[in-house]
Order: structure tokens, then C-alpha cells, then sequence
């Protein structure tokens, strides 16, 4: 699902690489914690993998391409293939909760019979059954979370890739949200998700990849959030 074969990446006027060597495989099915300090690296990696970078070294695959054998022109399309979900959720502020999921498919071309068919679907199996028709303004944090989940994942993509999605949740509704990706996970979606959330990582007891200073120190299953701040 992912391969990072030998990854380093310095960015322009650094001298010091942002990653370094990193090799690792996340397989099908997984679901991979991605935790380190401040500047440890690990949007870095998740850029990588959504090809918003390219490496310095080493090769990157995701869904089984050499993303730096991708033309630019098919990248767009790679992307549509993976969900993202992002601190900030990033949803349209002037669409309604169901034109906000609506427009990841239309985007892509699907029928609008098909559409009016899965919106409402993946609305209720994130918990918004009944708030289609709200703006993103008249939703809790939690629930405009959940929206961008239902996006991201309204395509059911293979991978799902998730940058701190609790960030900016309390601890009750980022509970919630970790409940949904583990759902979302059981469906066969591959999760990887940076964050800085002990109590999560510490609950779930997933695969937990640890980065510090660009390095991967630790790839550890059913793992703890370990390192302290
Ligand atoms: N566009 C950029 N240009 C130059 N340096 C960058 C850029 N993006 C990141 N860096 C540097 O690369 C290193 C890794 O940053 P990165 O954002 O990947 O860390 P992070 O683990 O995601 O941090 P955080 O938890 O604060 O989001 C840091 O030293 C950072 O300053």
C-alpha cells in the first residue's frame, strides 16, 4: 500500500534532512499511527505520499506506483484514489454537509443518481443522518470532522490518510472520530495517521511508527505512543 525504499528529503536552504533513510512497508488492511515531536518529520512523510513532495533520495510507491515515475499530469488522478483528512477538516463553508460530499464524487464524474444514493449512505454511517442539509458553520468540530471523514471516504478508497484529524477535537469527540476510522479500517480501508494524541494512540494498540529528527526509530505492532515531549 505504501513502500518508502531509503527516503530522505532535505528542503531547499536546509541543511539538515527533514527525512532520513527512512524504509518501511505499510501493507493492505493496516492501520499505522505516525507519532514524533514537533518537526520529527511526519508531515513530511504523509506529503510524500500524497506526492506534495518529492524525496531528495530513495523511491516512494502508494497503491502500487513509483510515484516518482508518476507524470504530473496523472498525479490528481493518484489522489482521488487515497482520502484525506485534515486538523482544520477543510470543508466548503458555503456547501451544505451533503454538497460537501456530493462534490468529491461529482469532481470524479459519477452519475448524479449514484451520488444521491451514497451521500445519504456514508452521511449515516458517520452519524450525520439528519444534518444533510446544515451548513459546516452550524456544525460542532466533531461534527465537521465527521463530514470530512464521510468525504474522504465516500469513494472508499484503499488508503485513507489522516494528518492529527483530533487536533482540534476535545477528548470526547476525538473518541468518536477514532471510533469511525477504526470502522472505516475494518472495512479493509488502510489507515495512516500522524498525530500527537498519547491517550488515542495509547488506546488503540495499533502499529505505531515513530520519527525523530528525520529518523524512523521505532516500528512498533500494537504499540504505545512512547516518547515524551
Ligand atoms: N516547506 C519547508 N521548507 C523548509 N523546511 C521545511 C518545510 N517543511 C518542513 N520543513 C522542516 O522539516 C522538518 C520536518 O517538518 P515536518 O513538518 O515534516 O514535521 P512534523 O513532524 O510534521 O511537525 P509537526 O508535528 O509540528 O507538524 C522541520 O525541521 C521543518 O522545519
Amino acid at each position: 500500500m505504501i513502500r518508502f525504499d531509503n527516503v530522505s528529503k532535505t528542503y531547499p536552504k536546509q541543511n539538515r534532512p527533514a527525512l532520513d533513510n527512512v524504509s518501511l512497508e505499510i501493507e493492505k488492511g493496516e492501520f499505522v499511527f505516525l507519532v514524533g515531536s514537533s518537526g520529527s518529520g511526519k508531515s513530511t512523510f504523509l506529503r510524500l505520499c500524497l506526492r506534495e513532495e518529492r524525496p531528495s533520495t530513495g523511491a516512494v510507491h502508494v497503491l502500487g506506483k513509483d510515484l516518482g515515475k508518476l507524470s504530473n499530469w496523472k498525479v490528481p488522478h493518484m489522489r482521488r484514489q487515497l482520502g484525506t483528512v485534515f486538523q482544520d477538516f477543510r470543508l466548503l463553508p458555503n456547501k451544505t454537509v451533503a454538497q460537501n460530499v456530493a462534490f468529491a464524487l461529482e469532481v470524479i464524474g459519477k452519475p448524479k443518481s449514484a451520488i444521491n444514493k451514497v451521500v445519504p449512505e456514508v452521511l449515516e454511517l458517520v452519524g450525520l443522518g439528519g444534518k444533510e442539509d446544515r451548513m459546516p458553520g452550524e456544525l460542532s468540530g466533531g461534527e465537521q470532522q465527521r463530514v470530512a471523514i464521510a468525504r474522504a471516504f465516500v469513494n472508499r478508497p484503499m488508503l485513507l490518510i489522516a494528518d492529527e484529524p483530533t487536533g482540534n477535537l476535545d477528548p470526547q469527540n476525538s473518541v468518536g472520530i477514532m471510533k469511525l476510522l477504526d470502522r472505516i479500517n475494518r472495512t479493509g480501508t488502510t489507515v495512516l495517521m500522524a498525530t500527537h494524541d498519547q491517550a488515542i494512540v495509547d488506546q488503540m494498540r495499533k502499529r505505531v511508527i515513530e520519527l525523530d529528527k528525520g529518523l524512523l526509530v521505532r516500528d512498533q505492532a500494537r504499540g504505545v505512543y512512547g516518547y515524551q515531549h
